[in-house]
């Protein structure tokens, strides 16, 4: 469509867009654009241009090449800089359950065709906890009932399904099928799952997802090429279940990606979650819903525009719709409310994804593939905080508190050290801390325990630990309330909290502010929690709390 477009200053923060605009040769300082162009609608908004525009959903091309409009500045790509791969998109497995929701991501990627998009993939649908179910059942049900497995069979028929339905080869995934099958008669021969063999097994899923998608997008005369991450230079720790990517990863992944596509432009398709061990040199996964990280890890590496993360949700959302189906999208968000966030157990982002994301400047945006239209989430290094009270609730529940009281074999300074290094050397994380000169209470990172067996056993060997220098109360059944917001605005969001709290008569075990300043947390029992969520979701996102306070409250209240 051409059109005559008049746009005004933009007011959306961009700053990794604003960035790289400035190494392009702007055409014009004015404010106001006037001329013809050919329009892409992102998203299918903006099909009018005239006026007030969400400009940063808007991509405007010229023939000349790209002209960004950008912080109310425009520049014109340079000829080289038009050839260079400028977004990741990322799909999770709720996006790509099917092949009907294949060919649906294949038509949101052509949107995306001209921004020259690096696609990352995670497993179909629930694959992953399919396969390492059938890999919990193989080690005891014996090899000759290895093909027997439900869930084997469930993860052969859906890949076999999709392909058929997509019209691409049996072949592109026949060869997977096969070395699944063995791997799983190999663990039920052996009768041992260790966490290198689950990590192997958990990398059929998006090894088979990511070969269908690439081969259908090839099918429909879309050049696109598939590519394993652990074989293009996503080199992680040896901590199978939830590897850490390493610094090398950056510059080889950005040689193989953009070597690929200099040679030989085809839109990449990378495996997520998927890593080799440096010194194993065996398949690693980076956590359940690791994907997410290697979307933001691909972005940083090449210093992409933007980092696309794909749900089935309108965005990050004021709570887990699960627990409250009230809860409403948060259109913005900085990068250190969306670490903390996903820290504290929001499932729609992966823990550590933000760090790439924050280090490289790249602005993330969390959108629903089942509702393209929705603005989403932008999560950016800064936001306009002035009318910010409460971003998000959290709720991070079964997890164990322990209360340590010295018994003053130590002194002040010797305590709280040695209680620290206790934790050390047991290398057992710990989530929450709230100290008093001879007390500590402390919540102990549930994830970093589930990955590993012999939980009980572990417990007990802090708390014994510990017993040499204070008493200690083992409490479980806990649950962490996070509310993710302006920490310059904590005596408000304290005082309704604690209303919140006493009208529902909930006693609250311990709190604390970190020194991040977008989080205050509280430590509720269990059987409470998901009551609480709903309390605090009523009290903070459907009534008007600025309207409801005077005086220096209502401003920035920072003391
Ligand atoms: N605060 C939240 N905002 C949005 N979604 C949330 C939140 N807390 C929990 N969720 C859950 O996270 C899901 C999306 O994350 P995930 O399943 O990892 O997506 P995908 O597999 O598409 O990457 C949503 O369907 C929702 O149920
Ligand atoms: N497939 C992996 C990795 C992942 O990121 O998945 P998703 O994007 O569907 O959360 C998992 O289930 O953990």
């Amino acid at each position: 469509m051409a059109a005559s477009l008049h746009v005004s200053g933009v007011k959306t923060p961009y700053p990794a867009i604003a960035k790289r605009a400035s190494c392009l040769r702007p055409v014009c300082s004015h404010p106001w654009l006037d001329f013809s162009v050919s329009v892409a609608p992102v998203y299918g908004l903006c099909t009018s241009l005239k006026g007030s525009c969400r400009t940063q959903d808007l991509r405007i091309r010229c023939e000349a090449g790209n002209v960004d409009i950008r912080n109310g500045t425009e520049s014109q790509c340079s000829e080289e800089s038009a050839n260079e791969l400028t977004c990741v998109m990322k799909f999770g497995g709720s996006s790509v359950a099917s092949a009907d929701r294949m060919r649906e991501v294949a038509n949101l990627v052509l949107r995306f065709r001209e921004e020259r998009p690096v696609i990352v993939l995670s497993a179909m649908g629930k694959t992953t906890n399919k396969l390492l179910i059938a890999g919990e059942k193989a080690v005891c049900c014996g090899v000759a009932n290895v093909s027997d497995l439900e869930e084997l069979s469930f993860v052969k028929d859906l890949h076999l399904r999709t392909v058929d339905e997509l019209g691409v080869e049996r072949c592109t995934i026949s060869k997977h099928l096969f070395q699944l099958e063995q791997l799983l008669n190999g663990i039920a021969m052996m009768k041992e799952l260790t966490p290198r063999t689950k990590d192997y097994l958990a990398s059929f899923g998006e090894c088979m997802s990511t070969r269908i998608f690439a081969a259908y997008l090839n099918k429909i005369d879309v050049k696109a090429r598939q590519y394993d991450a652990f074989d293009i230079g996503f080199i992680t720790t040896d901590e199978f279940t939830n590897a850490e990517i390493l610094e090398a990863t950056y510059p080889a992944v950005a040689k193989r990606l953009h070597g690929d596509w200099i040679k030989d432009p085809a839109i990449p398709i990378v495996t997520g979650f998927l890593g080799k061990g440096w010194r194993t040199g065996a398949v690693t996964t980076l956590g359940r819903g690791g994907s997410d990280l290697t979307a933001t890890t691909i972005g940083k590496a090449l210093g992409l525009g933007e980092i696309q993360v794909w749900k089935d949700v309108d965005g990050v959302l004021t709570c887990d719709p699960n627990i409250y189906s009230r809860a409403e999208p948060v259109p913005y968000l900085t990068f250190d409310e969306a670490a903390e966030l996903a820290y504290f157990g929001a499932q729609v982002l992966h823990p550590q994804s933000m760090r790439p994301a924050r280090e490289g400047d790249i602005p993330v945006r969390v959108k629903n593939s089942y509702n393209p239209k929705a603005p989403g989430t932008l999560i950016t290094r800064a936001r306009d905080m002035s009318q910010a009270v409460l971003t998000s609730i959290v709720l991070k529940q079964n997890v164990t508190m322990l209360d340590i009281v010295s018994t003053r074999m130590l002194g002040q300074f010797g305590f709280l050290a040695k209680v620290f290094s206790i934790f050390e050397e047991l290398e057992i994380s710990v989530d929450v801390v709230a100290t008093s000169e001879v007390s500590v209470s402390l919540t102990l990172d549930p994830s970093k325990l589930w990955s590993r067996e012999l939980i009980q056993q572990e417990l007990d060997h802090v708390v014994e630990e510990l017993e040499k220098i204070a008493v200690v109360k083992l409490l479980q059944r806990r649950s962490i309330i996070s509310l993710i917001g302006n920490v310059q605005r904590s005596s408000l969001i304290l005082e309704k909290a604690f209303h919140v709290l006493r009208t529902n008569g909930v006693n609250v075990q311990m709190i604390s502010q970190g020194a991040s300043k977008v989080n205050i947390s509280l430590i509720v029992n269990d059987s409470e929690a998901e009551q609480c969520v709903r309390a605090f979701h009523s009290a903070f996102f459907e009534s008007d709390i600025l309207g409801l306070v005077s005086g220096p409250e209502s401003g920035n209240d920072s003391i």
